[in-house]
């Protein structure tokens, strides 16, 4: 379509796009051409350009705007990305399906939208989806719609979420632990899931043990490892983290347990897998009444008196549901003399 525009040499095209601009008159919904020498810049009339230009009319294109799911559904849809894998949360089918329409129309680099068909459950902590839209190409022919790349802090993990427990939201929260670890320690993850912290903690020089009941959870860290360039400073074990107390007793500077349903139940683990000094980072979902008194409690008991207790932190992570926070304790063990 022919639009009113100004021509100019390239050298003037900066200014000039400038001076249309402090003049209110330049066409952003249209592109600026170059031709035989010559730049042509839209403007959104005639009248108001400033004296020194002449403006001519011109088949000039329609600058592209970028689709979004809301442009077609006329509302903003509730959407967590990870990696391609766009996620809805919604409990009516139809809704659900007209955004999942209106995610694969749009400019959103997803290959499949999944909505959440059950609640996390079970000791693995997976929980079912419902695959909505899936777009198949050369690459990604084989990979199943779950399966993704997830980038955190400049470390990938690549994971299938219908079968390993992760979450992005924990990714500022594992980034206030990993800050925490230096060169040469012994880190101990409980229940490392495809490696988020074990990764991490060994990129910054930590030697890391990394255990987790998932055996697929196990594999994807071996090979999230690889990806990361760490896979020689990490020992990955598929199994009950009690099991390996035997081998690992009294060796850990520091021990990540994030399994907050049920971590009370594996404090006399970590004792055991303590040094002589060792911090815990202890994940627990409690009232907001008393969030972090269970926990501090629970350990104590576990501890004490092999063990001198400093609690250094007591960290809100989020808020759970109504009245219950997801929280995190930071507490040094230092064994009493
Ligand atoms: C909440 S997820 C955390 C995973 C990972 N740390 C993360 O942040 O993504 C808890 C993990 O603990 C594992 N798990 C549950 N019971 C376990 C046990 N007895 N020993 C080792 N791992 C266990 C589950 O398979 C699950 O991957």
């Amino acid at each position: 379509m022919e639009v009113p525009c100004i021509a100019v040499l390239p050298e003037d095209g900066e200014e000039s796009r400038q001076l249309l601009a402090e003049a209110g008159v330049l066409d952003d919904d249209h592109q600026i051409v170059a031709e035989d020498d010559t730049l042509y810049i839209p403007v959104t009339t005639v009248d108001g350009v400033p004296d020194r230009f002449e403006t001519q009319f011109r088949d000039l294109p329609a600058r592209r705007t970028v689709q979004t799911p809301a442009d077609s559904l006329g509302y903003e849809p509730s959407l967590e990305r990870l990696g391609d894998v766009v996620i809805v949360d919604e409990d009516d089918p139809n809704r659900a399906a007209e955004i999942a329409e209106a995610v694969m129309e749009s400019d959103l680099p997803a290959r499949s939208v999944l909505n959440r068909a059950s609640k996390i459950k079970g000791e693995l902590r997976v929980r079912d989806w419902e695959v909505l839209a899936e777009r198949e190409t050369d690459e990604t022919v084989d990979r199943s719609p779950t399966e993704t790349v997830h980038r955190e802090y400049g470390h990938e993990f690549l994971l299938d979420l219908a079968a390993v427990y992760f979450s992005p939201r924990l990714a500022t929260e594992r980034h206030r632990v990993i800050d925490q670890i230096e060169a040469g320690e012994h880190v101990l993850d409980m229940f490392a899931g495809v490696g988020p912290f074990a990764i991490p903690a060994a990129s910054r020089g930590a030697e890391v043990v990394a255990v987790d009941l998932n055996e697929t959870a196990i594999d994807y860290l071996q090979e999230n490892a690889r990806r990361n360039g760490v896979n020689e400073s990490i020992t990955a074990i598929s199994g009950d983290v009690r099991a390996v107390v035997d081998d690992y007793r009294g060796w850990a500077d520091r021990l990540v347990m994030n399994l907050p349903h049920s971590a009370d139940e594996f404090v006399e683990t970590a004792v055991d897998l303590a040094g002589e000094e060792c911090v815990i980072h202890y994940y627990d979902i409690q009232h907001d009444s008393d969030p972090f008194g269970p926990g501090i409690e629970a350990i104590r008991a576990a501890a004490e008196p092999t063990y001198e207790v400093t609690v250094e932190t007591e960290h809100v992570v989020k808020s759970y549901a109504p009245h219950e926070l997801n929280v995190c304790l930071d507490v040094r063990l230092t064994r009493s003399a």
